[in-house]
């Protein structure tokens, strides 16, 4: 039985549909991260699964109990959550241990109880001999691990994290990070963390849910995400991918026969026949002296991680800018001949249009966003 399962949410804010029929369910003890673009609807989701906000349509289980739906609504204080937020929301006046025992006096437990918890969660957050101090006396680092403290203090069966490390510099940023991990696998507790940075998510995550506009994209853990995108939103917004147009000839039993221009290749995927598209990262592409599956133009290079970056604009095809990493400098304008050695087919949802219209609209963005790239 899942631990957390949500069942065709749907949330309207006036006539805005912020939750578009959101179904998902995740196992005990897993790290959910709530991915999408700006104004996707994770922190109105995250709200929902508190108990801060009630569905329109809709219902919410923790394990075999409807929290939500069904004229069924369990207050926040009855769920059993712990939420920790962006600004920490810590009571500023008092120290480190009266803020974690705050809610441990509001559930009725004995002094003793109390103090056994919150040495326990300072050892698991590794604050032990810092819970004199107020919070100004912290850094913001210390400040995000007072606050999962004190969420972890009352045992709660869900810890809810909404962009827990936006105020935190990237050096900061990446040690939480793996803090977050460790104080996940140590605890058993499951775990859903909002964030728009998608190496956040794919770091720290053992399932992903990528949300677009109200309505859940896709499921699933980061490597499923990044090999085998089920559309291309998730093919673009994962990995810094790209995707190419391709015509669909033929295609079953995972493997997918397309056109990509005038070369005819075999991919894995399947896809209806017809428009779709190629989802592909830059280590999927390959440059060799000639007889490529894909020309381009160089349009620039970064010299990062000891590679030079290029972006290259196909030529031949009306398509999206490539990135690929290669061993030397060369000049803008540079003709270079891809191999592709990976890739994923995915079809384009039934809308042929959206395909045309897209690529068409497209190049010319490309070329002029490409120009500031270099
Ligand atoms: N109380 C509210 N009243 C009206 N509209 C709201 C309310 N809460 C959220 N929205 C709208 O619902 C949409 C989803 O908001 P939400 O905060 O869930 O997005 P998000 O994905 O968390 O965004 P961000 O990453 O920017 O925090 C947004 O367009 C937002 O303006």
């Amino acid at each position: 039985m899942p631990h957390l399962c949500l069942n065709a949410i749907s949330k309207h804010f006036d006539k805005f549909t912020a939750l578009d029929s959101v179904s998902l369910a995740i196992p005990d003890g897993a790290f959910l991260a709530l991915l999408g673009p700006s104004g996707c609807g994770k922190t109105t989701l995250l709200r929902l699964i508190a108990g801060l906000e009630h569905p329109d349509q809709g219902e919410i289980r923790f394990d075999d109990q409807l929290v939500a739906g069904d004229a069924v609504f369990v207050p926040p204080e009855k769920r059993r959550v712990g939420m920790v937020f962006q600004s920490y929301a810590l009571w500023p006046t008092m120290t480190v241990r009266k803020n974690i025992e705050f809610g441990l006096k509001v559930a009725g437990l004995t002094v003793q109880e109390r103090n056994q918890r919150i040495d326990e969660v300072l050892d698991v957050v590794g604050l032990r001999g810092l819970d004199g101090r107020r919070p100004h006396e912290l850094s913001g680092g210390q400040r995000q691990r007072v606050a999962l403290a004190r969420s972890l203090a009352t045992r709660p069966q869900l810890i809810l994290l909404d962009e827990p490390l936006a105020n935190l510099d990237a050096h900061l940023r990446e040690a939480m990070l793996a803090e977050f991990r460790r104080i996940h696998s140590l605890t058993g507790a499951t775990f859903v963390f909002v964030t728009h940075d998608q190496d956040e998510a794919m770091a720290v995550a053992t399932h992903v849910a990528v949300l677009d506009r109200g309505r859940l994209q896709q499921l699933g853990t980061p490597e499923e995400l990044y090999r085998q995108p089920s559309s291309s939103m998730v093919a673009r917004f994962i990995g810094r991918g790209r995707t190419l147009p391709v015509q669909v000839v033929e295609s079953g039993a995972g493997r997918t026969k397309v056109m990509l221009g005038q070369q005819l290749l075999d991919m894995p995927g399947e896809a209806p026949t017809g428009y779709g598209w190629l989802c592909c990262h830059a280590s999927d592409f390959k440059r060799v002296p000639e007889g490529g599956h894909l020309k381009v133009e160089l349009l620039g290079q970064v010299f990062q991680n000891g590679v030079f970056l290029s972006h290259c604009l196909p030529t031949e095809i009306d398509g999206d800018v490539v990135s690929l990493p290669l061993e030397e400098r060369l000049a803008p304008g540079t003709s270079i001949e891809l191999v592709l050695t990976g890739g994923w087919v995915i079809g384009d949802g039934g809308t042929g249009q959206t395909w045309a219209g897209r690529v068409t609209g497209r190049s010319s963005t490309c070329r002029s966003a490409v120009i500031s790239v270099s």
